[in-house]
């Protein structure tokens, strides 16, 4: 099967980006582990799908696969990606466009300097939505829980999703934090029925933090949007950070902005459009 992508990259989280507008391309998890894969494919952190709005209210449908194949809800730098594609293929006109997510809906705005705003909704806490088990961690107060690592690490995590599920832990410095060594045991962990993303935040002030993500089904990335917003969320809920934070990223600088409660989390970005292409993927896959 011969087919055209775009490959895209926020804050140096990278996709492939394919257009199902007019037709589906009807594709399995192993087609996208083989676009995702650096070597043999492509290469990518998630695949992003653009599809036909399902419903009156929103303009496009966007579907997110990870590079180990796996579809998910939601996905942040994907989302200012996302636009910055619809606009320059043509596919609409508008600066500001709703988009369908299997987490819900999200209103993606490219400004003028190029940057793109998100509403990513209102952050979850509600345990059984995240989803999360409280019965294989232990309760440290109402906003914190400690779990148990295979490795015998014991780590203080906050909770929450943005659509797809986020534990997030404050270190002394990122750059020595053991991420490759907790990430994936937390990502795994069994109060994570579907997985979750482990965030590393290292607060530098109220208004700014530096972040590593070890990302559900695709290791650590150098960016996560929605491990931002879950980053900063943590941070003002265990009351060290302002409403308006600067999270700064190995790939790049993202402003999240949340007021607290039930009001959405906004996020801005940079999106940046890396090459067009074409593939062909093998039929033995
Ligand atoms: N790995 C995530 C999906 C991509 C999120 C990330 N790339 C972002 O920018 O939010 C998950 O399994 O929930």
């Amino acid at each position: 099967m011969r087919i055209r992508f775009t490959k895209m990259q926020g804050a140096g989280n990278d996709f492939v980006v394919l257009d199902e507008t007019t037709q589906r391309l009807n594709l399995t998890p192993a087609h996208y582990r083989f676009l995702a894969d650096r070597h043999f494919g492509v290469g990518a952190d998630q695949i992003l799908t653009v599809r036909p709005a399902p419903q009156p209210d929103v303009d496009f449908e966007y579907v997110i696969h990870n590079a180990d194949g796996g579809e998910v809800e939601q996905c942040g730098n994907g989302s200012r990606c996302f636009v910055r594609f619809v606009r320059e293929q043509g596919l609409t006109d508008k600066t500001t466009v709703r988009v369908k997510v299997h987490g819900g809906v999200i209103t993606l705005q490219e400004m003028p300097d190029g940057q793109v705003t998100v509403d990513m909704g209102a952050p979850v806490f509600d345990l059984p939505q995240v989803p999360f088990a409280a019965a294989y961690a232990t309760a440290v107060n109402d906003t914190t829980w400690q779990l148990v690592l295979s490795n015998g690490d014991a780590v203080k995590v906050g909770v929450v999703s943005m659509g797809n599920p986020h534990a997030v832990q404050v270190v002394a410095d990122v750059d020595t934090a053991p991420v490759l060594a907790q990430g994936p045991l937390i990502e795994n962990h069994a109060a994570f029925p579907k997985r979750v993303n482990a965030g590393f935040m290292q607060v530098l002030s109220r208004n700014a933090l530096r972040l590593r993500v070890f990302e559900r089904g695709a290791g650590e990335t150098l960016a996560c949007g929605t491990g931002a917003c879950a980053a900063v969320v943590t941070g003002i809920r265990w009351g060290l950070l302002d409403p308006c934070v600067t999270v700064q990223t190995h790939g790049g600088t993202l402003t999240i902005e949340w007021q607290g409660g039930d009001t959405p989390v906004r996020m801005i970005g940079p999106a940046t459009t890396v090459f067009n292409g074409e593939i062909t993927i093998p039929d033995t896959l």
